[in-house]
């Protein structure tokens, strides 16, 4: 394919057409705008900000702040386990506050939108052909037909169904469902022990519903340290959580006392409530892209290469909608770079270091290699720890779990991974993925004076601990 086409078009109604909101059409939209370009963005009416901000992301995480705080979890450790901020808590309490936030952010976002100058158009688009597209409105007959030069496809994914379960948006539920309950339930069965079967059922275990997580695999979120991963199984465990892994769901069964999960090996669970949370599906459906020439797998993704571009060298591909990693935060970079690439922009180092960040209760976060990666590729590593009890703001803010892990190169010193478990852990992972990107070794974490007291002093000393192994190691 030659290189991107970077002159502007007059034949057509916009230089770039983004189908779908989310935070990979928002960041190519805006992207565009800011080269100059004529963009126009396709979203169904009530879903501007993608699944984002509607459904996944901005609720999930929302939520999970509403129950922290409502339940006083957090502060336990300090006050003790009885301490609430609210006795009864209802799903009211918990849904004022993610309702007041996905009011907030889509102001926001349409207010980008507009003053970077993208039309924001309402319907479910579908292609024409390659370059037209037609865009249906909410009432019938509502239609217009737009043309565009570039087109970048961002239509995300939707929770994968099985047919053979019957979900009622009630008691059987997906994640999408979850956020329309109408009461807390008692107990609950999730299927599915992926990131968003995890985050929700440690949300739930906090709130003191009774949650049995039931999983193909024999062992959860297994791309993670395996270490965190254990502690935050204890940590599930200890509010009640069972784990039922290599388990397969064969039944879901519902009356109105509730469901009755039935697996393969015979068990059967009694729950209030069924969270399918058993993967995702791209929604490309009724977008019909064989009009322009396009395919799709049997998940519903299309396939593109590294600058996103599909098949066809004018239609790029972002998001959720292409699979791994599928994280908002990779959907808006990819988003840009699309953008840039499409109207011959220099786009900056593609291959940097990205954090992965789990919104469980306790929450985990890592960026670079893990022990099992490092070990499987025979480089050899040494292990620096901290944890929270030993850190004076770990104290203060009564995390006596956390704990932060350094991979560290003896020959180089030069940070291979880092893992954090426990309080701010999102937040935290930043500071090893900077130093990680920039080239950076743990002697300047030896050497850096930080603020006192603060959870990041745990760089500083678990950079100690694993310069003193090596020091040790170079001493035999
Ligand atoms: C419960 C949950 C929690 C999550 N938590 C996190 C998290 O904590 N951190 C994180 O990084 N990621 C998280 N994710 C993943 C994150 O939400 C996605 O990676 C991200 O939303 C993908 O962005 P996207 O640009 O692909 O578009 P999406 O956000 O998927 O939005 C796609 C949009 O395209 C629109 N669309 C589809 N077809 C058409 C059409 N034909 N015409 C017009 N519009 C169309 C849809 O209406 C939708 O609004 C979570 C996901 C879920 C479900
Ligand atoms: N914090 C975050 O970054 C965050 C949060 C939520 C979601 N996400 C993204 O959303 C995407 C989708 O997440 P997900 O958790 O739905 O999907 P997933 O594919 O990651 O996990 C689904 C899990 O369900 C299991 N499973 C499937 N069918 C089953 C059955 N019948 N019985 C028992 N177990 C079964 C699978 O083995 C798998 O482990 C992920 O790719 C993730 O990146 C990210």
């Amino acid at each position: 394919m030659t290189s991107a086409d970077t002159a502007p078009s007059p034949r057509h109604d916009y230089d770039l057409l983004v189908i779908g909101s989310g935070p990979g059409g928002q960041k190519a939209a805006i992207a565009a705008a800011k080269l100059g370009r004529r963009v126009a963005v396709v979203e169904r009416r009530g879903m501007v900000g993608g699944v984002c901000t509607q459904t996944g992301t901005i609720p999930s995480k929302t939520l999970r702040e509403a129950v922290l705080y409502l339940t006083g979890y957090a502060m336990r450790g300090l006050y003790g386990e009885s301490y609430r901020v609210k006795q009864d808590i209802t799903v009211q309490d918990l849904l004022a506050r993610t309702h007041f936030v996905i009011g907030r952010e889509v102001e926001v976002i349409r207010a980008q939108l507009q003053r970077n100058r993208v039309d924001l158009l309402s319907g479910a688009a579908r292609f024409l052909d390659e370059h037209a597209v037609e865009v249906l409105g909410e009432r019938r007959g509502e239609h217009q037909t737009v043309t565009a030069d570039k087109i970048i496809v961002a239509t995300g994914t939707r929770p994968a169904r099985p047919p053979a379960v019957e979900f009622d948006d009630r008691r059987v539920v997906d994640s999408d469902g979850i956020l329309a309950m109408e009461a807390i339930p008692a107990s609950m069965v999730v299927v599915g022990a992926g990131v968003i079967g995890i985050e929700y059922a440690s949300m739930f275990a906090a709130l003191g519903t009774r949650v049995t997580v039931v999983e193909r695999r024999p062992q959860m979120l297994d791309f993670c340290d395996t270490e965190v991963v254990e502690s935050l199984k204890f940590h599930l465990r200890d509010l009640a959580v069972t784990f039922r892994f290599g388990e397969e769901v064969a039944s879901v069964g519902v009356s109105e006392r509730g469901t009755v999960t039935t697996l393969v090996s015979g068990k059967k669970i009694a729950a209030e409530t069924v969270m399918y949370s058993a993967g995702r599906q791209g929604v490309t459906d009724e977008l019909a892209v064989e009009k322009a020439g396009l395919e799709v797998d049997a998940r519903g993704r299309l396939t593109v290469d590294e600058h996103y571009r599909t098949s066809l060298g004018h239609i790029y591909a972002v998001g959720d909608v292409i699979g791994f990693p599928a994280l908002a935060a990779t959907s808006m970079e990819q988003g840009r770079q699309a953008a840039y690439h499409a109207f011959g922009e220099p786009v900056g180092n593609t291959s940097a270091v990205a954090p992965y960040g789990i919104y469980t209760i306790p929450e985990v976060s890592y960026c670079g290699a893990t022990e099992t990666e490092l070990t499987e590729q025979a480089i050899p590593y040494e292990v620096g720890i901290a944890r929270y009890r030993e850190l004076a703001r770990g104290q203060i803010v009564g995390d006596d779990y956390g704990m932060l892990k350094l991979l560290v190169s003896p020959d180089n010193h030069a940070l291979l991974g880092v893992h954090v478990f426990g309080t701010s852990a999102t937040e935290l992972v930043h500071i090893g993925q900077a130093i990680m990107g920039c080239g950076g070794t743990v002697d300047y974490l030896v050497d850096a004076v930080l603020n006192y007291p603060t959870l990041s002093e745990a760089y500083k000393v678990a950079a100690l601990d694993a310069t003193n192994k090596i020091r040790a190691l170079r001493a035999m």
